[in-house]
């Protein structure tokens, strides 16, 4: 019997569907090239790379992956459970000549079984709203990373503002996302994530939140984590 998938195969498919644009920086995922400098350059602040061996889940066409490698990592593992944007990711790094980044198709509750201990940082970025069982992906990068080790997580917050901003604003309004890319009741609250970090066993470090300026079309890293925000955490070592 195949054991059960934490994931939802229509939000695959999404993601499978839009995967030829993903490196085009004007496409749906303009706001991922737009916040990875700003993501990558935090965790690197807080967890200098060069070295280190990285899990980046959920990591789609690779966009951090591949900027956490080409920082220094020793070694950086994406996985995803969507097949086309981990041909995408693949692709783009042969093409831009990074050797030091892999990508697998495998759960992460799988990897985890796998190869427990074994990362020196894990990032989780703007997955967690995607899949059914948010706290099993908590868990299993728990699990993932060294004990002293840094986990990062990003999604978005659930609340009045965050509804019109990330879904009427960002996929009616503005049009920067597909509609239908993001679903309010998966939303996570940050006391929500911090209870399923606490109980899996991380502690957390730092919270920042990401803010979107509709005028200059830019965004900032800042303290309102009101709609989309960031955790820095800690496995204790
Ligand atoms: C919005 S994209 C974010 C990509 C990347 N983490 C980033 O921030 O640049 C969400 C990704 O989560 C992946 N995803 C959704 N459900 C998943 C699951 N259950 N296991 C692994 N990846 C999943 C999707 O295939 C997609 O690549």
């Amino acid at each position: 019997m195949r054991a059960m998938i934490n994931a939802d195969p229509q939000e695959l498919a999404k993601f499978s569907e839009l995967a030829h644009r993903w490196w085009d920086p004007e496409s749906e995922f303009r706001p991922l090239h737009q916040i990875n400098p700003l993501r990558l350059q935090w965790i690197d602040s807080l967890v200098p790379l060069a070295n280190k061996q990285l899990l980046d889940v959920g990591c789609g066409g690779g966009i951090l992956s591949e900027a956490m490698a080409q920082r220094g990592a020793a070694q950086v593992l994406g996985i995803d459970l969507a097949v086309k944007p981990l041909k995408v990711a693949q692709l783009h790094a042969l093409e831009s000549g990074v050797h030091n980044v892999d990508y697998r198709e495998i759960a992460v509750e799988a990897l985890a079984a796998e190869r427990p201990a074994s990362f020196d940082v894990v990032t989780c970025m703007e997955m967690l709203e995607h899949v059914p069982a948010p706290e099993s992906v908590v868990r299993a990068c728990t699990t993932l990373v060294k004990p002293g080790g840094w986990v990062f997580f990003s999604t978005l917050n659930r609340n009045a503002k965050a509804f019109l901003l990330a879904i009427v604003g960002a996929e009616y309004v503005l049009k920067l996302l597909p509609r239908g890319t993001h679903e309010y009741e998966k939303f996570i609250r940050p006391s929500e994530l911090a209870r399923w970090c606490r109980d899996a066993g991380l502690e957390l470090q730092r919270t920042r939140g990401l803010e979107y300026n509709p005028f200059t079309r830019h965004y900032a890293l800042s303290n309102d984590t009101s709609v989309n925000y960031l955790f820095a955490l800690r496995k204790p070592g």
